[in-house]
């Protein structure tokens, strides 16, 4: 790996707090960073080296999945970190920050190789970009890249106008935008899975596959975030970006394809899903709100008695929606995605449901296999047969295809993502065209809600969303699979046709 000046922006915010800092602390307790890594954190506050360092040391403390064994590391660690006061608007600190720089890199004839993370609200993306690029500090002999939180754009043309700033400064190549579902070890795990099981192959070739579903419930509420998520809802927050990325991670699998050819297939994909004219919305997709409920023994109040919602706001906290491919392998194949807020509990699993074979009925109905890739509560990715099955394939159920070792600390999303990043790997990021692709699909579902086409379907908080959402699998014939637990002690890994 070679040299890099780690600039971040936001080095004072929350995000950096709880995810960049101990992830860079993992990467280097593992001997993951570049030679010669060096962070300057950025912000308005008037901090000195020594508070930053501090501030870092005790993110750690709070956040880190490793806790400090060793002193001396910590301390050589922390070494890397300096601070400097820089207000975005102004080109002059942006100046300053070029000289502090090139001053180091030309102290220990360093390769000016600059990653610039923006860690910081998204009306500041843009004016960062055109200050890197006006002030000099992007046009160094090295390499420079940008790697860019979410969210990208509020919709299509947002996104794109953007993307059309972001441009000016970047190249494509050089730009990282992140989806903290792709950094998910089981998400990236993705990728070789035939390679690494053979037997999967072998049910793929079937092409039996009767649906997908895709779900991430949430417990938590809008929690301290109402001016933003009330203006983003969950079709904006997590199905735009993290379910639409899973559903192209998944749509991969019988793709036979190498790391560096998923983007180019994940576009493939997107440009395949059949779009929704805004009359289809309302069958295809579901829009709901919380109300108040109990989750876990414990009281919850409604959506719209949240602190700093309006009482008469009609935000998506809720969505599920039908998805269809025109695809030489998905045509006829539904997939089904739900995502929402203040649900009976924290799953996000990919279920893929294959047609039962009559050789596998014994006694009853045939049941369906299901290929699960949970990536919460537990991560990991399993086949589970019904015992009839499991006697069939001389297998148990589930098979678990890929367990982490008990005790095994996986890497954090964001240890994966700053990682390859560092390495100019994009294969885990978000590309531009997956980006419009998404906001192209999901535009009319906006225009939708906007207008109030669909119905606003209300769920108890503590429920699995509204009954509309079970109607929509259902009405194919399906239904959405279940965790079986009962308790989280239950380590049982075997999904359900019931709640
Ligand atoms: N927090 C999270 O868990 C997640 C956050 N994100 C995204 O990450 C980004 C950052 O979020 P988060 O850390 O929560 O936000 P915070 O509000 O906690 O932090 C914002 C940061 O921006 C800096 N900042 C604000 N205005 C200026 C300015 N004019 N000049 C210089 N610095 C400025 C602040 O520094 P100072 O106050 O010192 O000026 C602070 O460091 C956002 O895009 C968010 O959507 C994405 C996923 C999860
Ligand atoms: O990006 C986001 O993701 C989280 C859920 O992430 P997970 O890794 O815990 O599944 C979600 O709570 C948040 O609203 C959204 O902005």
């Amino acid at each position: 790996m070679e040299p890099v000046t780690f600039v971040l922006f936001g080095a004072t915010g929350d995000l950096a707090k709880r995810k960049i800092y101990p992830a860079l602390y993992n990467l280097y307790i593992e001997q993951k960073l570049p030679p010669y890594f060096h962070v300057i954190g950025l912000g308005r506050r008037e901090w000195t080296d020594d508070i930053f360092k501090s501030n870092v040391e005790q993110s750690i403390a709070d956040f880190s999945r490793r806790k400090v064994k060793d002193p001396v590391l910590l301390k050589s660690f922390l070494n890397m970190f300096q601070y400097q006061t820089l207000d975005i608007g102004r080109q002059e600190d942006y100046e300053r920050l070029l000289e502090r720089i090139e001053k180091r890199e030309n102290g220990l004839s360093l390769t000016p190789n600059r990653m610039f993370y923006l860690s910081v609200g998204p009306e500041f993306f843009a004016p960062i970009a055109a200050n890197i690029k006006g002030s000099g500090l992007g046009s160094a002999a090295g390499w420079k890249r940008l790697l860019i939180e979410k969210p990208f754009g509020h919709d299509l043309a947002s996104a794109r106008e953007l993307n059309q700033q972001l441009s000016e400064a970047f190249e494509e190549h050089e730009i990282f935008r992140i989806d903290h579902y792709l950094g998910k070890p089981t998400v990236q795990k993705l990728v070789d899975l035939h390679q690494q099981h053979p037997e999967l192959q072998a049910m793929w070739s079937e092409r039996e596959i009767a649906n997908v579903q895709i779900t991430a419930n949430e417990i938590v509420g809008v929690e301290d975030r109402a001016g933003y998520y009330d203006h983003s809802g969950a079709v904006r927050d997590m199905f735009q970006n993290h379910m639409l990325q899973l559903l192209m991670m998944v749509a991969i699998l019988p793709k036979k394809v190498t790391p560096e050819e998923v983007p180019l297939m994940k576009r493939a994909l997107m440009k395949s899903l059949v779009p929704l004219d805004l009359q289809q919305v309302g069958e295809r997709v579901i829009r709901g709100q919380y109300t108040a409920g109990s989750i876990q023994g414990k009281p919850v109040q409604g959506y719209t008695s949240e602190p700093n919602i309006a009482a008469e706001s009609l935000n998506d906290t809720f969505i599920a929606a039908k998805l269809l491919m025109e695809d030489d392998y998905w045509s006829g194949v539904p997939f089904y995605i739900r995502t929402g807020k203040r649900l009976k509990e924290k799953s996000t699993r990919i279920v893929v449901e294959f047609k039962p074979h009559a050789a596998d009925a014994g006694s009853g109905k045939p049941a369906p296999r299901l290929l699960v890739i949970e990536m919460s509560p537990q991560e990991g990715i399993s086949l589970q047969f019904s015992p009839d099955q499991a006697r069939h394939h001389e297998q148990l159920s589930p098979v678990q295809l890929d367990v982490h070792a008990s005790g095994q600390e996986l890497p954090e999303a964001y240890e994966n993502l700053l990682h390859d990043a560092l390495l100019g790997k994009p294969t885990f990021f978000a590309h531009w065209e997956e980006v419009e692709l998404a906001w192209q699909w999901v535009e009319p579902v906006l225009q939708a809600f906007e207008r109030n086409d669909v119905p606003l379907r209300t769920y108890a908080a503590g429920s699995y969303g509204p009954a509309e959402s079970d109607a929509l699998v259902a009405n194919d014939g399906y239904h959405w699979w279940f965790d079986a637990k009962e308790t989280a002690a239950d380590e049982s890994r075997v999904l359900h046709p019931s709640r």
